[in-house]
């Protein structure tokens, strides 16, 4: 059903991450430049561990762009992981002749799985000794691929549509922003200053404060990021069946990043606490359109977006891999012990506010391309202006 469709591909410490967008009009301008700056967002944040300060993220484009435009075949993008040389032997493709590993470090198996992580699930449904082959693929480093593509998605609406997107964090270990003021998409430089990506100062302040004594305390954070888009038409979704509903298909995006728990829009769960004389937006006349006096069902009414601005909530639990090692059972003895623990993230809650925004970007182009088809930029672009022109309810 879908008229966009993405895959990525590759494992955490191997040679490269690949990922694919097919069905991208023609024409939409990109570089691996702008792609890489879109990585290096991902990257920032208080609390990541060490990988984040040397990964480079270098990207090349496979296929699908000629002369920095996309030509309407499939992009396919490479993102070089920086440690591939380290790890050669231990992630090879093909079997490591004994001569090449005589001598050399082998990784012994991690057989001391981690709560929370993938590691014991993926042992038991693979039939593996081992959790290396499953966290390098259950690794969030896959979502560098995703932000790639993401960005092309958001690069596409916004130069056909004139739609933007914002993220930012708006809680985190218990700290919570007031949310009196919501960020705009000409904020993004100022959140991507900001070292927990978050618009409120002092609830910034007092999130890099629990990050560091979580940090110190052997522990590990999660919280809830905001994704924002604006400048969306009314009709994107639909509610004429499940999997066509807008919301059904965010929030299956979302929750497929890794981490993500909980997904809600606009105000969510709150609304379950409410009446609804106080729980849905009342629709005014003006000059432009219909309008809604208030924000509360984030803009997507029966799957359909509403016009209004989009407004979706993620919740990351914490990560899995906490210093102060939690008990677990080392599969090869049968023994009780303490999770293996490696470098790792104290808290990517800023990062997964990066990579939700790019998986939301990816699920509105698909879905705006359903709506207003186009082979290039200039044809989907004419498409969305006369159905904006000849809207039945202005
Ligand atoms: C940006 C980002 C960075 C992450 N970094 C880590 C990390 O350093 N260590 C860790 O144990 N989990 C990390 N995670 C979470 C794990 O990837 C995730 O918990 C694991 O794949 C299991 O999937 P699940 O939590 O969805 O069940 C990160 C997640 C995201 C989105
Ligand atoms: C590599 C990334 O995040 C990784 C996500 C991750 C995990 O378990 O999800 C574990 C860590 O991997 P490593 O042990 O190689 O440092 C993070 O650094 C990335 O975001 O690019």
């Amino acid at each position: 059903m879908s008229t966009l469709r993405w895959l990525t591909a590759g494992e955490s410490h191997g040679p490269a991450l690949t990922a694919v967008l097919e069905g991208l009009p023609a024409g939409v301008h990109t570089s691996t430049g702008d792609i890489a700056d879109a990585l290096a967002r991902r990257r920032l944040g208080h609390g990541r561990g060490a990988r984040m300060k040397f990964e480079r993220d270098e990207v090349t484009f496979a296929g699908g762009v000629r002369h920095g435009r996309t030509l309407g075949s499939p992009v396919a993008v490479r993102i070089a992981n920086t440690e591939w040389p380290k790890w050669q032997t231990v992630m090879a493709g093909d079997p490591v002749p004994a001569e090449v590993l005589a001598g050399q470090a082998r990784n012994a198996p991690l057989t001391r799985p981690r709560p929370g992580h993938a590691d014991l699930a993926g042992m038991q449904k693979y039939g593996f000794d081992d959790a290396r082959p499953v966290l390098e693929r259950a690794s969030a480093r896959e979502t560098a691929a995703r932000v790639a593509l993401g960005h092309l998605a958001a690069s596409f609406l916004h130069q056909a549509y004139g739609i933007r997107l914002v993220s930012h964090v708006v809680a985190l270990g218990g700290q919570r922003s007031p949310g009196t003021e919501l960020p705009g998409p000409d904020d993004t430089a100022r959140l991507d200053a900001d070292p927990v990506r978050c618009f409120d100062p002092g609830a910034s302040a007092a999130m890099v404060a629990e990050i560091d004594r979580a940090h110190r305390a052997g522990d590990t954070l999660g919280g809830v990021v905001e994704v924002l888009v604006h400048g969306l038409p009314p009709g994107l979704g639909s509610h004429v069946h499940w999997d066509r509903r807008l919301d059904a298909r965010l929030a299956g995006a979302l929750m497929g990043v890794q981490a993500i728990k909980g997904v809600e829009f606009g105000d969510g769960f709150a609304l379950a606490d409410v009446p609804g004389s106080l729980a849905h937006d009342e629709i005014l006349p003006g000059a432009d359109g219909l309008r809604r006096a208030t924000g509360r069902s984030g803009g997507v009414e029966g799957g359909i977006s509403t016009g209004e601005v989009l407004r979706v909530r993620a919740a990351m639990k914490p990560i899995a891999t906490v210093p102060r090692a939690l008990a677990t059972v080392d599969v090869a003895s049968g023994e009780s012990t303490v999770a293996h623990h490696q470098r790792s993230d104290v808290c990517a809650v800023p990062a997964a506010a990066v990579v939700a925004q790019a998986v939301t970007a990816l699920v509105v182009a698909d879905a705006a391309l359903e709506k207003f088809g186009g082979d290039s930029v200039t044809e989907t672009t004419r498409n969305h202006r006369s159905y904006l022109t000849h809207l039945a309810v202005k």
